[in-house]
Parts: C-alpha cells; sequence; structure tokens
C-alpha cells in the first residue's frame, strides 16, 4: 500500500444507501483513511414518531461497522433549510418548479460538507453519484458515470472547480448492477436495499398536501389556451409543472384526447391548458438560462457553441446552438422543438461524455401558433 493513499483522509457521504457503502468499501480497499458521514438534513419525523433518517443512520452505522471505518453523524437541518429549502419554497412562490438536488450538491454536499470534511483533516469528499471527475492540465472536468442510466452529472452541474478538486466518486466507472454485486459479495447491510426516489425531504409523502404546509395556495382559472373557454378551476399554480397530464380533472373518459398544462400566468392567476399532446403550445424553439456555471472556468463567450443539453434528468441529449448574452447568462436555440421545457429546472450542458456545465431555466421561448 502506497504511503500517500494510506495517509490520504476521506470523508465518504453515506446516506445508507448501496451506492454509498460501495463507495467506502472501494475506498477502504484501495487503502485510504476513511470516515463515514451521514448528514441529517431534514426532520422527517411522522405522526407516529418514526423517522426515515434514523432507519438510514442505522444502516450507515451497520456498514461502517462491517467495512471497518469510524463514522460520524452530523445535522446540517439549519444549514439546508436556509441555502435550499428557502430557495425551494422561492421557487414555488414564482410559479417555477426548481431542482433541490442542483442545489444540495453546490451549497451542502460539496459546500457545508465538504467545509466539515477539510476540519476533519480530510482531503476529499467521496460520494456514490455516478459520475466522474478527471484532472487534465490542472483544470478539473466532470464526466458522465459509465452506466447511461445511471448518470447524475445533471445534478452535478453546479460544483465549481474548487469543489471538483476536491470531488470523488469512486462508482462513477462501474454500471449499477456491478455495484450491487459487489456489496453482496461483501455482504455489506445494505446489498439489497432498494434507491430512493423523489425529493429527499418529501419522500413518499404527497407533493401537494406538503407544499400547502409551507405555501398558502390560490385557486383560480383553467383556461384553453386555444379558445380561451374556461375548463374548471385550479388549486394553485404552484401544484401544477408545465407538461403536466395527470390531476388536471378535466376531460374524463370519452371527452377525446387528454389535456395538459401549457403556460401560467402568474398575475393573473390563469392556468393555460391544452388538448393533445402534441399541441404546438407544448412545444419551444429554446429558452433563456441564467446563473450558468462553465465547469472549466474557461469559456470563449463571443461565439456561439454548438453542444448538447438535458432540461431534465434521464432525457436522451438534444441538439442546440448557445449564445452568451451576459457573463452568466445565455441563450439556448434548440435543433428541434422541445416539449415542456420548465422554468426553474437545470439545464446541463455536454461535449460528447463532458459536461461543461449548466444553469437554471429562466425563460422559455415558445413555438409560434398559426392557428388555421
Ligand atoms: N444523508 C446523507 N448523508 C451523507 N451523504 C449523503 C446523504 N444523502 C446522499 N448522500 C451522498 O450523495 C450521494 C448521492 O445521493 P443520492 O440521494 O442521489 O443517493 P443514491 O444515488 O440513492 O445513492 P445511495 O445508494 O448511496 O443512497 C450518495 O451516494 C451519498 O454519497
Amino acid at each position: 500500500m502506497s504511503n500517500s493513499i494510506a495517509n490520504t483522509r476521506v470523508v465518504v457521504g453515506m446516506s445508507g444507501g448501496v451506492d454509498s457503502s460501495v463507495t467506502a468499501l472501494l475506498l477502504k480497499q484501495q487503502g485510504y483513511d476513511v470516515i463515514g458521514i451521514f448528514m441529517k438534513n431534514w426532520d422527517d419525523t411522522d405522526e407516529f414518531g418514526h423517522c426515515t433518517a434514523e432507519d438510514d443512520a442505522e444502516d450507515v452505522r451497520r456498514v461502517c461497522e462491517q467495512i471497518g471505518i469510524p463514522y460520524y453523524t452530523v445535522n446540517f437541518e439549519k444549514q439546508y433549510f436556509d441555502k435550499v429549502f428557502s430557495y425551494f419554497l422561492e421557487e414555488y412562490k414564482r410559479g417555477r418548479t426548481p431542482n433541490p438536488d442542483v442545489m444540495c450538491n453546490r451549497e451542502i454536499k460539496f459546500g457545508e460538507f465538504l467545509q466539515k470534511a477539510i476540519d476533519l483533516g480530510a482531503e476529499y469528499v467521496a460520494t456514490g453519484h455516478y459520475a466522474r471527475v478527471i484532472e487534465e492540465d490542472g483544470t478539473y472536468k466532470l464526466l458522465r458515470g459509465v452506466d447511461n442510466n445511471k448518470d447524475q452529472t445533471y445534478f452535478l452541474n453546479a460544483l465549481n472547480q474548487q469543489q471538483l478538486s476536491k470531488a470523488m466518486f469512486p462508482i462513477g466507472h462501474l454500471p449499477k448492477p456491478e455495484v450491487r454485486r459487489i456489496a453482496e459479495e461483501a455482504g455489506l447491510a445494505t446489498a439489497k436495499k432498494k434507491d430512493s426516489t423523489g425529493v429527499c425531504f418529501i419522500g413518499e409523502r404527497n407533493f401537494k398536501e406538503f407544499l400547502s404546509n409551507y405555501l398558502p395556495a390560490k385557486s383560480g382559472k383553467m383556461i384553453d389556451i386555444r379558445t380561451g373557454e374556461v375548463k374548471g378551476d385550479h388549486d394553485g399554480l404552484m401544484y401544477y409543472t408545465l407538461g403536466q397530464r395527470q390531476g388536471l380533472g378535466i376531460g374524463g373518459s370519452g371527452s377525446g384526447e387528454p389535456w395538459f398544462v401549457a403556460d401560467k400566468d402568474l398575475e393573473k392567476n390563469i392556468l393555460y391548458v391544452v388538448q393533445g399532446d402534441q399541441h404546438p403550445s407544448l412545444y419551444s424553439t429554446g429558452l433563456t438560462a441564467t446563473g450558468i456555471n462553465w465547469i472549466s472556468g474557461h469559456a470563449d463567450k463571443s461565439q456561439p457553441l454548438r453542444c448538447t443539453a438535458k432540461f431534465r434528468y434521464r432525457q436522451p441529449d438534444q441538439g442546440m446552438t448557445l449564445t452568451w448574452t451576459s457573463d452568466d447568462t445565455m441563450e439556448v436555440t434548440f435543433d428541434q422543438p422541445q416539449k415542456a421545457i420548465t422554468p426553474g429546472q437545470a439545464v446541463v450542458f455536454f461535449d460528447g461524455e463532458l459536461c461543461l456545465g449548466g444553469g437554471t431555466i429562466d425563460q422559455v421561448h415558445k413555438v409560434q401558433i398559426q392557428e388555421a
């Protein structure tokens, strides 16, 4: 074992899931000085006094004991509330659909948590994200995880050079089934644990009910964007996402094609809907992105750039042209009209395997509709 590896301390962010368990195991096997830390970011104690964070912390304890590494729990509930949840609520108040995971990675996992790790003498923070980071000529590059199905670069697009220089993603080069196999072979307590889904602080709860605890809902009219006809009432604009089909409560069986959310007018509190999933009002030709993080730090902002991008996790990449309009804003023009582009979500740019960076979708440029 190389002495320098043995002297390199790595803090692993342990969620109690299989990915971070294998992350810690691999680093330990490679000879690093590994510490496992579970973050408690949210008090999810239910009405029966049960808290899933406690179950997860217990899984972290069992896995760390199996691997033979020290473990701790840190509480970042206040920091998470101030830096992620407040932003989440603010965005919903503006009628947008935020991405708290992108913010959590930037502000908590590779913000507060990274600082905590550094305070503990660690050189790196490792997580079980499916992504890769490499250094080339002093620049840190974020690459897609090799498992296309699991690639999580979408959520890591807001990390900067300093954060990437401290990040390790030890399972980024592995397909998920291989990660499970490693966990099973090592007999890790989390080997068969099912993957977490959804926004971490909402969990399996009903989203509408959850949000209504924090933001007052204002009902209003639901209007057909084509005819101006009132189709019904909505429960509050914040509950709806562009392109959404479920939960509109109109167009029951026998009344033709399903209805979709086409637009929101925040000022007038109107939800615009349209019938048929191919209607042009669901499509856009481009978008304005703000708060752009260009990972390499070196961009030629005077030239338009061809690349691919995703507007949501697990979407195939789409071709487009980027034009910088200021230091951190750009106009994005799609090669083909795109459906259900959602303000508040992340747009993330790629050049092949390389994640170039990303930003927040601010304005959406709708397809111009020419009715016959
Ligand atoms: N509560 C937590 N405490 C510490 N680290 C965490 C926590 N939640 C997530 N992480 C870290 O962030 C990574 C990605 O989080 P995500 O919620 O996407 O988990 P995941 O892909 O389901 O992985 P896992 O199987 O490890 O739960 C995790 O693998 C872990 O390293």
